[in-house]
C-alpha cells in the first residue's frame, strides 16, 4: 500500500497541492482525476521523487520515501515501474532493447535470464515477436503496450502511470485500460493512473480520487461517481462527457 499523508506543495507562489492525504492499495487501480491544472500529475510526481513535498508524507508499506535520501531510496525505486505520457521509448533502440534498459540498470540478470524475462512481458501485452522492431514501426497503442511491458518488466510493486490514453483511438484506449487494470490484479500491484479520460473512469475506475482547488475534493468508486451530489465532480464529469460528445460529432 502506498500512503499519502497531508502533502502540500507550492510552485513560487502558487500553491497546488493543499494537503492531501490519500491510500493506494495493493491490486487496485486508483484513478487520480480533475480538471486541467488540479495537480494530479504533480501529486504523481511528488510520490515517486520526482518532485519533494513542501511538507507531508508519502509510505511505500510503512517505509517513509520522503525522509530518505536519493541512496536510501534505491531499494523503493527498483520497486516502481512508471508509463509516462506519450510512452517514453528510446527511438534509436528496438523493442527488445527498451525493455532491457531497466533490466540492464537494476540488475545483475544473464543475458538468456533477461531475454527470457523480455519474451515472458512481451507475450503478456499481446507483443510475442516483436522484439527487433524499432518504436517508428509501431502504432501508438503498440508502443503503449511496449511502455507497459518496460514497466513491468522488473516485477513492479508499484506502477504509476501518467494519462496512458493520451493519444489513443476509443478501442486502443480501452485495451490499455483493462492491461493494465489486469496486471493490476494478476501481480497485486499497487497501481496509480492520472486521467482526464472518463471512460476509463466508468471502465477501471474502482477507486478514485478527485482533485479540486488543491484538495482531495472527492473519493469512491464508479459506481458511486454517477451518483454523487458533489457539484464539482458533476461539474467535472458533466463537462467531459460533453466535450467528449461535441468532439464526436
Ligand atoms: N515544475 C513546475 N514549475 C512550476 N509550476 C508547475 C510545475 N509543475 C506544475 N506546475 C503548476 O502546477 C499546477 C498543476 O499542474 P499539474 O501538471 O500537476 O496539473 P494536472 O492536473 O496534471 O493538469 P493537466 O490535466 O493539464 O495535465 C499548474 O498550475 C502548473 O502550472
Amino acid at each position: 500500500m502506498i500512503e499519502v499523508k497531508d502533502i502540500y506543495k507550492s510552485f513560487g507562489e502558487n500553491q497546488v497541492l493543499k494537503g492531501i492525504s490519500a491510500e493506494f492499495k495493493p491490486g487496485v487501480t486508483t484513478l487520480i482525476i480533475g480538471g486541467s491544472g488540479s495537480g494530479k500529475t504533480t501529486l504523481m510526481k511528488n510520490m515517486v521523487g520526482l518532485h519533494e513535498p513542501d511538507s507531508g508524507k508519502v509510505l511505500y508499506d510503512g517505509r517513509d520515501f520522503t525522509s530518505m535520501n536519493t541512496h536510501e531510496r534505491i531499494p523503493i525505486r527498483k520497486e516502481i515501474g512508471m508509463l509516462f505520457q506519450g510512452s517514453a521509448l528510446f527511438d534509436s533502440m528496438t523493442v527488445e532493447k527498451n525493455i532491457r534498459f531497466p533490466l540492464d540498470m537494476f540488475t545483475e540478470q544473464s543475458k538468456a535470464e533477461k531475454l527470457d524475462r523480455i519474451n515472458f512481458v512481451l507475450e503478456r501485452v499481446n507483443l510475442a515477436g516483436k522484439n527487433k522492431l524499432y518504436p517508428t514501426e509501431l502504432s501508438g497503442g503498440m508502443k503503449k503496450r511496449v511502455g507497459i511491458a518496460r514497466a513491468i518488466a522488473m516485477n513492479p510493486k508499484y506502477l504509476f502511470c501518467d494519462e496512458p490514453n493520451s493519444g489513443l483511438d476509443p478501442k486502443s484506449s480501452i485495451m490499455i485500460d483493462e492491461l493494465i487494470k489486469e496486471i493490476t490484479e494478476e501481480y497485486n500491484i499497487t497501481t496509480a493512473v492520472v486521467t482526464h479520460d472518463m471512460n476509463s473512469v466508468m471502465g477501471i475506475g474502482d477507486h478514485i480520487i478527485f482533485l479540486h482547488q488543491g484538495k482531495k475534493w472527492w473519493e469512491g468508486s464508479n459506481k458511486e461517481i454517477t451518483s454523487t451530489d458533489n457539484q464539482e465532480l458533476n461539474d467535472f464529469v458533466f463537462a467531459t462527457k460533453l466535450m467528449e460528445t461535441l468532439l464526436k460529432k
